[in-house]
């Protein structure tokens, strides 16, 4: 969790950051920083870094150079330290990764049961709460077979709130879900950052679903950041690697090849 010492650092600070995946260089040059409170978008094509760019901030990649921040300390590589600030961290990764053998409240409960000694009932009640908060209070006893898919995502982010983390890091949450789902799941991450005080990043390649819930934008192409501003600025950018990203052109400034010729690599 956060010092009191910290308030003033920004939720996520990176300084000349580069991350290195299988030998390549991914990312390079990357200064940023994700104010609290903040909602901030992190577009990009396919292959482009995103998710690369999550991995560093949960520590679980370690950046070739630079120094990344969350909430004024620096990410630390000593597994312990690790586990504490990732306490503080609630993740919704691309997949829900809800265990199928239980039932969504028992999914829930299981950050509960693995970080906390709270008694039984206690947990029972904050599975209660974190249910009703993603608007699925009697869903507890389904077994995610039993959920749409939206509700599957609803229950996977519960789960990613219920230690409180003050940030919350989000892999492409709209994947798979059909216009009104994403819409609710929109509303939620929106609802939750606000009414909770949290800090948001959402990693994906839906912008015009996510551009109306961020105050902040921030595309990656090409290995760097190409455009940090808000959604507005965005929009009005003609830097033609922004244009290009924005209207899904094949042709242009980035190489949406990367990722195919690295896997054929
Ligand atoms: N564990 C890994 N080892 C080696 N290379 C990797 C690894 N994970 C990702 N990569 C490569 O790093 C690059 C960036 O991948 P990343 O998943 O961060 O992109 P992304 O922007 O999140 O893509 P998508 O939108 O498709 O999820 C890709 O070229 C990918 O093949």
């Amino acid at each position: 969790m956060p010092d009191a010492a910290d308030n003033d650092a920004p939720a996520v600070r990176l300084t000349g950051v580069r991350l290195d995946r299988g030998g390549r260089t991914i990312l390079d040059g990357i200064d940023l920083a994700v104010p609290r409170g903040s909602v901030t978008a992190v577009l990009g094509p396919s292959g482009s870094g995103k998710s690369t760019l999550l991995a560093a901030l949960t520590g679980e990649l370690v950046p070739a150079a630079g120094r990344v921040e969350v909430f004024g300390q620096a990410v630390p590589q000593r597994t312990r330290d690790l586990l504490e600030l990732r306490k503080s961290i609630g993740v919704l990764l691309q997949g829900n990764g809800l265990l199928t053998d239980l039932t969504s409240a028992e999914n829930i409960a299981l950050p509960l049961r693995a970080h906390t000694r709270l008694p039984r009932a206690v947990i029972d009640r904050l599975v209660e709460m974190k249910l009703h908060a993603v608007g699925l209070r009697s869903a507890g006893e389904l077994y995610p077979r039993e959920l749409s898919g939206g509700m599957a995502r609803r229950v996977a982010l519960a789960r990613a709130i219920a230690l409180d983390p003050p940030l919350m890091l989000y892999d492409e949450p709209l994947t798979g879900l059909d216009p009104i789902a994403s819409g609710v799941i929109t509303n939620l991450i929106s609802e939750l950052n606000d009414r909770l005080g949290l800090t948001s990043i959402i990693v994906t390649h839906h912008v015009h679903e996510t551009l109306p819930i961020a105050d902040r934008a921030v595309v990656i192409a090409n290995g760097r950041i190409v455009f940090a501003g808000s959604p507005s600025e965005l929009e009005a950018s003609d830097d033609p690697l922004v244009r290009q990203f924005l209207r899904g052109e094949p042709d242009g400034p980035i190489a949406f090849d990367t990722a195919r010729r690295t896997e054929a690599a």
